[in-house]
């Protein structure tokens, strides 16, 4: 087995004073590659905050962050846009594609736009990532059009665009029907097995995590169990 990423005494505190919300408190975690995670735990435990710290969109307050052997905490803003460019993907709850661009479009221009340009090899491994997804009908709708699981599939496409290690999840099923939740899901699951694709799975779901080989319980900014 490969670490993938280690955090270690991880805090994070929002705020200052008074009204400081002390949410990460000295929390440990190690990945390995290839694992499909599902990170649970109350509202409000931090799982949002320790996805956004493994994301690097955020630093914490402190303790250490290691990834693919590379220090995120020393690193400057320059080299996390690089490397999370190159190694990250995100789904979140809602979506955020935009509604006029087709499927096809949405899965292929965030790399576009910061490669500078549209490769026609972008654009096939673009529609390939939608058939996967059972979209195969749906490549050059306006994503506006299409249903609220199928969107989520596009979401999931996009993610996966740049062949990243790992992928960050937060609540992907979290405003879907049991069907498509489930769908989604597989899916996941799927580029999992066949990619050894790494995935942190949050959700309040227990039908999602029982499909996770690990589940990860944050309660009051630590990692139980
Ligand atoms: N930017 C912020 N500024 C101040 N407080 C914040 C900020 N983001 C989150 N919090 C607070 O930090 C705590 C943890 O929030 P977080 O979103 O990480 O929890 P969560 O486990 O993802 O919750 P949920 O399951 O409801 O999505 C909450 O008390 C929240 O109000």
């Amino acid at each position: 087995m490969t670490t993938l990423l280690e955090v270690r005494d991880l805090f994070k505190t929002y705020g200052a004073g008074d009204t400081a919300t002390r949410v990460l408190r000295g929390l440990s975690l190690h990945l390995e590659e290839g694992e499909l995670a599902a990170l649970l735990g109350p509202s409000g435990s931090g799982k949002s905050t320790l996805l956004t710290i493994l994301g690097t969109l955020m630093k914490p307050t402190s303790g250490s962050y290691t990834m693919l052997g590379q220090d995120m905490i020393a690193a400057n803003d320059a080299e996390l846009t690089e490397f999370r460019n190159a190694h990250i993907g995100f789904v979140f709850q809602f979506h955020n594609l935009l509604p006029d661009f087709t499927a096809l479009e949405n899965v292929v221009f965030p790399s576009a736009v910061r490669a500078g340009r549209e490769t026609p090899a972008a654009r096939a491994r673009g529609r390939d990532l939608l058939k996967r997804m059972g979209l195969a009908d749906r490549i050059d709708y306006p994503t506006a059009n299409l249903s609220g699981g199928q969107k989520q599939r596009v979401a999931v496409a996009r993610a996966l665009m740049n062949s990243p290690e790992l992928v960050l999840a937060d609540e992907p099923t979290g405003n879907l029907d049991r069907a498509s939740a489930t769908q989604v899901m597989e899916l996941l699951s799927e580029i999992n097995r066949e990619e050894g694709t790494t995935f942190l799975i949050s959700t309040h779901d227990e039908k999602i995590a029982a499909a996770c080989q690990r589940q990860i319980v944050v309660v009051d900014g630590n990692v139980t169990g």
